[in-house]
């Protein structure tokens, strides 16, 4: 029997049951253990208060070092970059697409978002980059789940959320999108999209069963996302978009990166491309000269 540990939001148990299911089509048996986190307990201080990078994660991690539970799954873009002591992550299942979208009033886009129109989000990333396309519109800050977040554009609170095409996806709640945010103007959050199986590194009976789980491209591109934002020192609500994607160049398949870095100027954005074998040195690379 696996135990699989899961926050007790809809969407965190979607993805569990997701990763679940994987493992039982495998021939396994497992069993879904709900977790609480400060993140969930918490839903109205901005997540920079409440201990920012890890609040959805850390009880988890406590529960797998603790042996209450064999593997966690997170969302990636919620999982700190620094590596834990005694743990790894077992499997990068394929990525669901990675982008943002818009849910605004009336089926407005971006671009038809009136002056002064007020969108909510509270991501950094997201604010720094709305805000860079000049376009009048102002970011004010909002937490909560997807439904929750959603509800205040239908209250009139807000005239649009942002939020992550991912997450709507798994909810089947894809037809309240407006717009689907174009990477030119806004990229994701550093492994958006990607889920994480998390488990004791010495498990190897865990480790095995996670093996066919596992999507190498999705896993290349997420390390030299993530490897971005970790040489660039920052946390999950820095600043930071990042979007790789293995492409077929003209000697076999090459990973691209594209990276944005919020600055008190604006936003600076590069692209770089290497060896799909080596994302960490890449995420360094394009790290270092966002920062020249
Ligand atoms: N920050 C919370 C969070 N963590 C993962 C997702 C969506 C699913 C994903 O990105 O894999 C979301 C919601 C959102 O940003 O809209």
């Amino acid at each position: 029997m696996i135990r699989l540990g899961t926050r007790r939001s809809v969407l965190a148990t979607v993805q569990a049951n997701l990763v679940a299911d994987a493992l039982r089509a495998g021939g396994h048996e497992v069993e879904l253990v709900p977790i609480q986190t400060t993140g969930d307990a918490n839903k109205v201080a901005p997540v920079e208060q409440i201990g920012g990078t890890g609040i959805y994660v850390s009880a988890l991690r406590d529960a797998l070092l603790a042996g209450e539970i064999d593997i966690a799954v997170h969302s990636l873009k919620d999982l700190p970059t620094a590596p834990l002591d005694g743990l790894t992550i077992g499997a990068i299942p394929v990525r669901e697409d990675p982008r943002d979208v818009l849910v605004a009033r009336d089926g407005l886009t971006l671009g038809e978002l009136p002056r002064g129109a007020l969108i909510g989000t509270g991501a950094p990333r997201r604010a720094a980059q709305i805000d860079a396309l000049g376009l009048g519109v102002e970011c004010t800050g909002v937490r909560g789940n997807v439904d929750t977040r959603i509800n205040l554009v239908a209250e009139g609170k807000v005239d649009a959320v942002v939020l992550a095409r991912a997450g709507l996806a798994r909810l089947g709640r894809l037809a309240e999108v407006t717009e689907t945010l174009d990477p030119i103007q806004v990229l994701p959050s550093p492994g958006q999209g990607a889920l994480a199986v998390e488990c004791r590194s010495d498990d190897t009976d865990v480790l095995a069963a996670l093996a066919p789980l596992e999507d190498p491209s999705t896993r290349a591109a997420v390390t030299a996302e993530r490897q971005l934002l970790a040489t660039l020192e920052a946390g999950c609500t820095a600043p930071v978009g990042a979007l790789a994607e293995v492409v077929e160049g003209e000697d076999g398949p090459e990973l691209w990166l594209r990276g944005a870095l919020g600055q008190d100027d604006g936003v600076r954005r590069l692209s770089a491309n290497g060896p799909v074998d080596d994302p960490v040195a890449l995420g360094k690379r394009l790290a270092n000269e966002l920062l020249e």
